[in-house]
């Protein structure tokens, strides 16, 4: 692959990569036309053009059981009535064919295609080649290494895979050359803006984690010898990645004391803290369907915000012309948002009730601020739907956002999700209005995303009125499950686990405070895995600073108490959010959101490409080696591009080679980052750090599993 530039880029947009009838060589055109009436047959009753087959057949390297599967993905049944069958023999020519037909009548010349017909082969394209003159191959990617070694071009064969002889003796004359095909658009029939998620279950349970390793200097060259030591299906491309995955040079931290300030019983501080279960949720869904609404409740209802603050928002709002939205304003809290009656960007609270502990994420709905709902989703280990029960048919269609909210959450690894049908009250509290929208929205998660419906919850409330939310409703009297609160409970039970002390620190940086010192930070986020102590020195990638940590805090508010507390901590662990104070940096200006913190003596070292299994939603156009996207991980957008498609899989878990993906595909590709290196981890690594998210033109295109890191 060469060098790619910002010009490359800007050309792609206009131009269409891909198929180009006129550049196929001999051996290709035989291979076309001998598949073509096959997949026509085949594919006689969809709506797609002959060019589309054709170009259809190309990216599939000519096979036609694979390029029919293809248009059965991407084209719509017709009736068979409906259908005018021309026979083979007697159905009109294209443009193309007409030439070639044109030029055998002047040739004489017999060709190889099947069922009676005269073929193309030596015909067209190849015009200008006189018979004496040698042809060139291109190489295919199914030929074996032997066949490489055999066929491979001497020194004064530049750019020659294999020579063959013309079969034909006879002269061949000259013809105008054909017109040129341009155009690659064979996903043009596919609905627009549908998302729909082919989603595998991982094999890896979600929590706890997975051993983390993160590999110091030369581990990571030991590890990753050791893991492409194993013969693989495809050994030679497994060779070249060991060999650059072990040239990746891992810059020397400098070296800092690394030792806590206070020697602490790490066991049974941690055991204090496990005591209370710590759960961090999401509140997700399309635009104004009452997310903040319902959690500005839920603080209200908990005595968390108090009378006085609300009275006091109230009149705000009245006096913007704004009342309703006296209860979002406690999550809604910049003047943007309170003028626009939108959110814009998650906000975060923690509260701490007698036995629990929660994290609560409000994120924004609207279309322009999915990058910052991902963000939302990526710190939470549950997602509340949150959907409009009055106007559940335009959240719900291909324009809202409640496929796409949830299909991101999925593929961000939230393995629950709790659905709060939302206000019922304008819905005059109707079962039937409820026991509808439940019945669409677990079809979808089940069928479409492969939900366990063991692990979803339906809630009916109204957020404005406060019914169900923490205090059961008098309206909903067919209604006898829990409250939105005591399912949030139940939740927090189920996903708490064991944190293992022994997992490498590692935490993403979700905010960044400035301090009045040079050397000092206060950064936030929430942690990954494994603990931290006041005193450990870390390492921040990709910049590789090294700094002390002075000082942790908990920011955090108890139920039926308005007070919120600063608590400093003599140990941080997995899950919780935190504000480290760092000390001692030699400079503050190369931190960032998104960074990567771990201990000192475990350095991250940031990647240009990684190898991942990406899952396409539902695409306009295809997707090519070259093609530019903005990829999201860890809170922020990296411009990069498809870099190679090494196989795509089958549904029934065959890896086959594709020249483009479309729609609904999984494939096995690399992914290069264009401005920026990145700290990541693979989905082995962490479960939920190893996932990105891949959006172009202001849609979200898919979504992937990180498997290797590439120098
Ligand atoms: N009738 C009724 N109105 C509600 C309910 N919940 C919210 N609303 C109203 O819906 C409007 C939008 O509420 P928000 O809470 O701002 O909605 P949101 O989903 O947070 O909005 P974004 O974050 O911008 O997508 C406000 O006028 C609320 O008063 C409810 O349960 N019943």
């Amino acid at each position: 692959m060469g060098g790619f530039d910002d010009d490359d880029l800007h050309d792609y947009e206009n131009e269409d990569l891909g198929f180009d009838e006129d550049a196929l060589n001999d051996d290709e055109y035989d291979q076309l036309y001998d598949a073509l009436p096959k997949l026509k047959a085949l594919a006689k009753n969809y709506q797609v053009d002959e060019k589309a087959l054709k170009e259809i057949l190309w990216s599939n390297y000519f096979s036609v059981e694979d390029s029919f599967e293809e248009v059965k993905q991407n084209y719509k049944r017709e009736y068979d009535e409906y259908v005018w069958v021309v026979p083979d023999g007697e159905r009109p020519m294209s443009k193309l064919e007409l030439l070639a037909q044109q030029r055998r009548e002047r040739t004489g010349l017999r060709g190889l295609r099947s069922e009676g017909r005269e073929g193309l082969s030596g015909l067209l394209g190849r015009v200008k080649d006189t018979p004496k003159r040698e042809r060139v191959r291109r190489p295919r990617p199914t030929e074996t290494k032997q066949e490489e070694q055999t066929t491979a071009p001497k020194p004064d064969e530049q750019g020659v895979e294999e020579i063959q002889k013309p079969e034909e003796t006879e002269p061949i004359c000259l013809l105008p050359p054909l017109p040129s095909t341009t155009s690659f658009n064979i996903l043009t029939t596919t609905p627009s803006s549908l998302i729909s998620l082919l989603f595998v279950r991982p094999t890896e349970p979600p929590s706890p984690l997975p051993n983390i390793s993160l590999y110091t200097n030369s581990d990571l060259a030991k590890k990753a010898a050791a893991n492409f030591a194993k013969p693989g299906p495809d050994d030679r491309k497994v060779e070249n990645l060991t060999e650059k995955v072990a040239k990746i040079k891992i810059k020397e931290p400098k070296p800092v004391a690394s030792k806590p300030k206070q020697k602490i019983n790490i066991d049974a501080e941690l055991a204090k803290k496990n005591s209370k279960p710590n759960l961090s949720f999401v509140v997700i869904g399309h635009v104004d369907s009452g997310k903040s609404t319902l959690i500005g409740r839920l603080l209200y209802d908990l005595g968390i915000v108090d009378s006085k603050t609300l009275h006091k928002l109230t009149k705000e709002s009245d006096a913007m012309g704004k009342s309703s939205f006296s209860l979002a304003w406690i999550m809604d809290q910049t003047q943007e948002e309170r003028s626009r009656g939108v959110t814009v960007d998650i906000c975060q609270t923690q509260i701490e009730t007698p036995t629990q502990k929660f994290t609560i994420i409000d994120s924004p709905g609207h279309k322009d601020y999915v990058p910052q709902m991902i963000n939302g989703v990526s710190q939470a280990d549950l997602a509340v739907m949150n959907i409009d029960a009055n106007s559940f048919e335009s959240g719900f269609s291909n324009q809202g956002q409640t496929k796409e909210h949830l299909t991101i959450a999925k593929s961000l690894g939230i393995e629950r999700c709790v659905v709060t049908i939302n206000k019922l009250d304008v819905t005059q509290w109707s079962q039937t209005v409820y026991d509808a929208i439940c019945d669409q929205i677990r079809q979808f998660l089940v069928d479409e995303l492969a939900y366990d419906a063991a692990n979803l919850v339906f809630v009916p409330t109204s957020g404005f009125l406060g019914d169900n939310v923490v205090k059961p409703s008098k309206n909903l009297s067919w209604y006898t499950g829990p409250t939105l609160m005591q399912v949030l409970e139940q939740e927090n039970r189920a996903v708490s686990h064991v944190v293992d002390k022994k997992s490498p620190f590692v935490m993403v940086i979700s905010d960044i405070q400035e301090s009045s010192k040079n050397d000092e930070l206060v950064i936030s986020g929430r942690i990954n895995s494994g603990i931290i102590q006041p005193g450990e020195s870390v390492s921040i990638s990709p910049s590789q600073e090294v700094a002390v940590v002075d000082s942790i805090s908990i920011t955090a508010s108890s139920v039926g108490s308005s007070v919120i507390k600063h608590d400093l901590q003599k140990l941080a662990q997995e899950g919780e959010f935190v504000e480290l104070k760092l000390k001692k940096l030699a400079s503050c200006e190369n931190i960032k959101i998104g960074d990567v913190v771990t201990l000192a003596s475990n350095v991250l070292q940031p990647v240009k490409k990684f190898k991942c299994e990406l899952n396409l939603f539902n695409i306009e156009r295809p997707l090519l080696v070259g093609t530019p996207f903005v990829l999201f991980k860890n809170g922020i957008s990296v411009p990069s591009r498809l870099s190679e498609i090494e196989s795509i899989v089958t549904k029934d878990g065959r890896s086959k080679k594709r020249r483009h993906l479309s729609s609904n595909n999984k494939a096995v590709v690399v992914v290069e980052l264009l401005e920026r290196e990145l700290p990541l981890l693979t989905v082995a690594q962490h479960h939920k750090l190893g996932r990105v998210v891949v959006r172009k033109d202001g849609l979200s295109i898919g979504a992937g599993k990180i498997l290797e890191l590439v120098a």
